[in-house]
């Protein structure tokens, strides 16, 4: 006989149902999450500082309890399962747990020796793996103290990948690295989804999501606001329109006939959002403006991003400063 309620989802490797979090002191960090991540997925877990990425995290690697709801962490409950799910993923938050004095190398035989599935006879050859994987084999002799934050931050991915993992979960894993550092890191990302590995990370840059990510999620005060493949979230929200030219007021007038909202001028340029319903076509809306003795100098559409979707869906400008 079929249960009533919701089957899980095979092909999802997370899977939150109403997922809560309260902290002691009253606190709601996350408050009803439905969170589906596809197998096979690049996911952004996306929202400004404070909005329960890393709460989230922690609940569905088993690190803190749920104050409600639950967890299915590659299609099983968590935490009852917890010590056969997890050797299957591999964590990076809060920055690795790295000893200074010891060689990157060194560090990663510890990480190894620590595991007790793995075989101490193939230790090396799967450290030296994972060195060439994160592109730390020539600095493998160093003390890991004389690291940068990147190379810090890949060598906590190579313990990561020590073993194979069917997922990885990765906290802000850019997060106060420069922008060569932020590179590798993506493109470290990009490789490993390449090779099948579900990729979950989160991040309150927007624009990192959108280079690396398939899919994402949009969280704000502990809420999920949205979540699905990246270009149909961008979709879901309004292409933007700009117009240049010297005759704005009139410009605006015409544009605001025509549907267009939001219109807003700063020097020669009225920018607005299309509407939704029935669109108008940017070259009527061009010969509209010409007809109406607009001198146009340029007219453009632009493709909603991720950050369009969550003005759309706050109201609110996406806070990245913090
Ligand atoms: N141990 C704790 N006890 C009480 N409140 C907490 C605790 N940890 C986090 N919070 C609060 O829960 C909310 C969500 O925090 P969380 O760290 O999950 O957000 P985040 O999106 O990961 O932010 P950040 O990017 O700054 O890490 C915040 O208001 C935070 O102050």
């Amino acid at each position: 006989m079929q249960s009533a309620s919701v089957p899980p989802d095979r092909d999802a490797v997370v899977e939150t149902r109403g997922l809560t979090k309260r902290y002691r002191g009253g606190q709601l960090a996350v408050d009803g999450l439905d969170l589906t991540v596809p197998r096979g997925s690049v996911f952004g877990f996306l929202g400004p500082n404070g909005s329960g990425k890393t709460t989230t995290i922690r609940m569905l690697l088993g690190l803190i309890e749920p104050s409600g709801g639950s967890v299915r962490l590659l299609g099983e409950p968590m935490p009852g399962t917890a010590r056969r799910v997890l050797p299957r993923v591999g964590a990076l938050i809060e920055g690795p747990a790295l000893y200074g004095f010891l060689s990157g190398r060194d560090n990663l035989v510890r990480f190894d020796a620590a595991d007790p599935t793995a075989d101490p006879r193939t230790r090396a050859s799967r450290v030296g793996r994972a060195l060439e994987r994160v592109g730390l084999t020539a600095a493998a002799g160093k003390k890991a103290k004389t690291y940068s934050l990147g190379m810090k931050q890949r060598l906590g991915l190579a313990a990561a990948l020590l073993q194979p993992r069917e997922l990885l979960v990765l906290d802000e894993p850019t997060n106060g690295l420069d922008p060569q550092g932020m590179r590798e890191i993506r493109a470290l990302v990009r490789e490993l989804a390449d090779d099948g590995t579900t990729v979950f990370l989160s991040s309150h840059l927007l624009d990192e999501i959108e280079q690396v990510c398939t899919h994402a999620a949009v969280m704000a005060r502990g809420r999920l606001l949205t979540q699905g493949p990246v270009a149909e979230l961008a979709a879901e929200a309004r292409g933007r329109l700009a117009v240049a030219t010297p005759d704005t007021a009139e410009a605006v007038r015409v544009l605001k006939e025509w549907g267009v909202t939001g219109l807003t001028v700063t020097d020669d340029r009225v920018t607005g959002e299309l509407p939704t319903v029935d669109p108008p076509d940017p070259s009527d809306l061009n010969a509209a403006l010409v007809g109406s003795g607009v001198r146009v100098r340029a007219f453009g559409t632009e493709r909603a991003s991720l950050e369009d979707v969550f003005v759309a869906l706050t109201g609110e400008g996406f806070d990245v400063a913090g």
